[in-house]
């Protein structure tokens, strides 16, 4: 594993540094333990003089907030608090407004910023209305999550989601500075935990077949914490890294991130966002099966391959079929609906993360409706 490692030479393995290279507008990712302790230090040595607003959710805001501004004010950092509801469903209209203008009331100019304390739903808020507010101001992720850690506070894609679909209103903004405390996700529960697992095994599932074997043997480790866990946030954060830094506002390969997604949003707009029901990760977990299982029957994936994913995401608690979410199941109908709105569309068409195997993803342009109709009534039928 040594040549993919994020560890910068002589460091201690628990203390790591991931670099998101993009010109003017690069930064880091500091991944360790009882980084929250240091934040405050760690922006004021990068952003002398700025005063924050810390957008949190209720269950995070009651669990971490105060450590978080204990270490703002030793730093002399001037802060107010914006608290949300957990839960999906607050990535809407609704939302916005109430930490757009609480911002504003709060008199923040666009040098000052906005730091998200939470998972990927309070990060990509935040970081909208950060990309709005006063034409751009500046931003901070202190991603809460292990999803968060490995995935959504990195890259700068922002936003909420539509009645019509997810994330469908939204912005690149980058962040200045990304702060992941490993030891935050021991409040975590194991539910959300194995979500966010979900977007770990995607980067081996995408390109890094390595990385796909080392979490295959290593998943228990993970999941325990300690050394695994942050060796997996780290590599998790320098793939997305590397694919952010080729193709920021995804022309291209950046597509690749999709994997699992486009069934995913799909799956989370019939269960209305009821996160009880569904999950962003779950339903990423599913999507990735989903697509496995497609590129199959397309002649394109070889079995094994398929059952090898669907065994190590069934090891890991989480679902694989469209059937493992609770409650009615959907009709096919609503899912091409949801489908037809993804961003990938292009010209009418419909654009599909495939695989050719593990670690072998590619970007599948002009996918026939018909084929992914008939696919999902066999699966719905099984
Ligand atoms: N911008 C991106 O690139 C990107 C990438 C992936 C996912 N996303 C988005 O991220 C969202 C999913 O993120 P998520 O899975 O973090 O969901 P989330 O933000 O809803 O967090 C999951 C739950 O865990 C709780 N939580 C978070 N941190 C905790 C902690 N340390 N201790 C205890 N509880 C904690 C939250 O309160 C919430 O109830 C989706 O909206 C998805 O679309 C965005
Ligand atoms: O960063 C990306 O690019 C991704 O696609 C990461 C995904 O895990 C994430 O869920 C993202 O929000 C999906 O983006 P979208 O453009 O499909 O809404
Ligand atoms: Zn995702």
């Amino acid at each position: 594993m040594n040549e993919m490692s994020a560890k910068p030479a002589g460091a201690p393995l628990e203390r790591r540094i991931v670099r998101v290279d993009l010109a003017d507008r690069s930064y880091n990712i500091l991944i360790h333990q009882g980084l929250i302790d240091e934040a405050g230090a760690e922006i004021a040595a990068r952003m002398p003089g700025v005063r924050l607003a810390v957008v949190s959710d209720e269950t995070v805001a009651g669990l971490h907030l105060e450590r978080l501004s204990l270490s703002l004010k030793a730093a002399g950092i001037e802060h107010v608090p914006v608290i949300v509801p957990a839960g999906e469903g607050t990535k809407s209209y609704d939302g916005l407004i109430r930490v757009v203008e609480a911002v504003i009331e709060a008199r923040l100019e666009r040098g000052d910023a906005v730091l998200a304390l939470g998972g990927g739903v309070v990060g990509d808020l935040a970081g909208f209305a950060a990309a709005v507010t006063r034409r751009g101001m500046g931003f901070i992720q202190m991603p809460t999550s292990l999803l968060a850690q490995v995935d959504s506070s990195v890259g700068g894609k922002t936003g909420i989601n539509s009645p019509q679909g997810k994330n469908l209103v939204g912005a690149f903004h980058q962040p200045a500075l990304v702060l992941a405390d490993t030891a935050l996700l021991d409040t975590l529960s194991p539910r959300e935990f194995a979500a966010g697992y979900a977007e770990v095994v995607k980067y081996g599932l995408i390109d890094r077949p390595d990385f796909f074997e080392w979490l295959d043997a290593n998943r228990q480790s993970v999941f325990a914490g300690g050394t695994a866990r942050t060796e997996a946030i780290a590599l998790s954060c320098e793939a997305k890294a590397a694919v952010v830094a080729a193709d920021e506002h995804e022309g291209g390969v950046r597509a690749l991130l999709n994997l699992g997604h486009t069934f995913g949003h799909a799956l989370e707009k019939f269960a209305a966002y009821d996160t009880a029901r569904l999950v962003h990760g779950e339903g990423v977990a599913i999507g990735m099966a989903l697509a496995h299982r497609y590129s199959a029957t397309e002649g394109l994936c070889p079995e094994g391959d398929v059952a090898r994913v669907e065994a190590h995401l069934k090891a890991c608690g989480l679902p694989t079929r469209i059937q493992d979410i609770p409650g009615n199941a959907p009709s096919v109908e609503a899912l091409m609906q949801a489908i037809s709105q993804d961003k990938k569309v292009a010209r009418g068409k419909l654009t599909f993360i495939l695989t050719r195997g593990i670690g072998r993803a590619f970007i599948a342009r002009d996918v026939d409706a018909g084929h992914i109709a008939n696919f999902l009534s066999t699966e719905l039928a099984a």
